[in-house]
């Protein structure tokens, strides 16, 4: 039988409306109204290419899932869009201001990265290592200010972890740790969320909890939030718009309704399968069928 919140129809219980109406814009940001604008960007690693011409615009208030083969460069562009690597070519523009021109203190207090993975600090307790969320908006002695507890007790709230606030964050499992790494991402405050793989680790109720919470912060707080996920299924039906990278360019963008298309899974994905329609919530229903070559297969590494 399916999980009931899996098919999300009305009136089951625990099925909040799956994609709800952005909320009402902020105040216009930047040319265009760009919350986060990417433009002609360019990255690699030495002796490795890997972003070449990514175009991106992202309004306010969007939520955008990021899908991609391992190694395209999902990472990488969300590291560029956080400011921790620079690009090579073209720019990155956080609401119409260069990120290579702002302090890092300030992109950190506009945008808020949770890594694919990071290593606890012996002994960290979780409230510890949710209030280094708040390093950016820290005074100029390095001193926590006031509201500062506020702020990071309702992030571990809002992903279910305020009760272990006292726990070292090494004695918590994998699934229970990539929660409270959100909640120190959440304890940034910023209107910009980065989320890399935010379901990794995670069991499927927790998966949905996670990103039904996202669904509900961005209408809530007007967040925007782009998230790289593995999950077409989840991608397609919690995002309203997909961007698929191929090989470092963007090779789709659009509703997932109209970019979900067995030549996604093909092309993009290195998947044969079909495509139909979740019966109830009308989002696109993917049913892979077996891997198939790629023409990059050819030359990857
Ligand atoms: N620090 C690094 N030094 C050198 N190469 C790197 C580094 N980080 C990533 N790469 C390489 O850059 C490419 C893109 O990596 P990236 O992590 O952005 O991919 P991804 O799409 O996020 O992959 P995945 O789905 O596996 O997380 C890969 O080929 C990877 O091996």
């Amino acid at each position: 039988m399916t999980d009931p919140a899996l098919r999300g129809g009305p009136g089951t219980p625990h099925t909040p409306r799956p994609r709800p109406a952005p909320p009402s814009p902020p105040a216009p940001l930047g040319e265009g109204g760009a919350e986060l604008a990417v433009e002609g960007v360019g990255f690699g690693y030495p002796g490795r290419p890997v972003l070449r011409g990514v175009d991106l615009r992202i309004a306010p208030g969007e939520l955008v899932a990021l899908v991609g083969l391992n190694g395209c460069g999902k990472s990488t562009l969300l590291r560029l869009a956080a400011g921790l690597l620079r690009p090579s070519a073209g720019r990155v523009l956080l609401g119409g201001d260069d990120l290579a021109r702002l302090p890092r203190r300030a992109v950190a207090r506009r945008v808020a990265l949770l890594h694919q993975s990071a290593p606890a600090v012996p002994g960290m307790t979780v409230r510890q290592l949710v209030r280094q969320g708040r390093y950016a908006a820290r005074g100029p002695l390095g001193m926590l200010r006031e509201g500062d507890d506020a702020v990071c007790r309702r992030a571990m709230a809002d992903v279910g972890v305020a009760g272990w606030a006292d726990r070292p964050v090494d004695s918590l499992s994998g699934g229970e740790r990539q929660r409270v790494r959100l909640a120190m991402a959440l304890a940034q405050d910023t209107r910009v969320l980065l989320l890399d793989e935010p379901t990794t680790y995670l069991d499927l109720r927790h998966q949905l909890e996670v990103l039904r919470t996202v669904v509900r912060l961005r209408a809530e707080r007007g967040l925007t939030v782009v998230m790289v996920l593995h999950d077409l299924a989840h991608a397609a039906r919690f995002a309203e718009r997909l961007v698929a990278l191929r090989e470092g360019r963007v090779a789709a963008d659009g509703p997932p309704a109209e970019v979900v298309t067995p030549g996604l899974l093909a092309d993009v994905l290195g998947v044969a399968g079909r495509v139909g329609r979740d019966p109830e919530g009308g989002w696109p229903v993917c049913y892979p069928d077996h891997p198939i070559t790629l023409e990059s297969d050819n030359h990857f590494h």
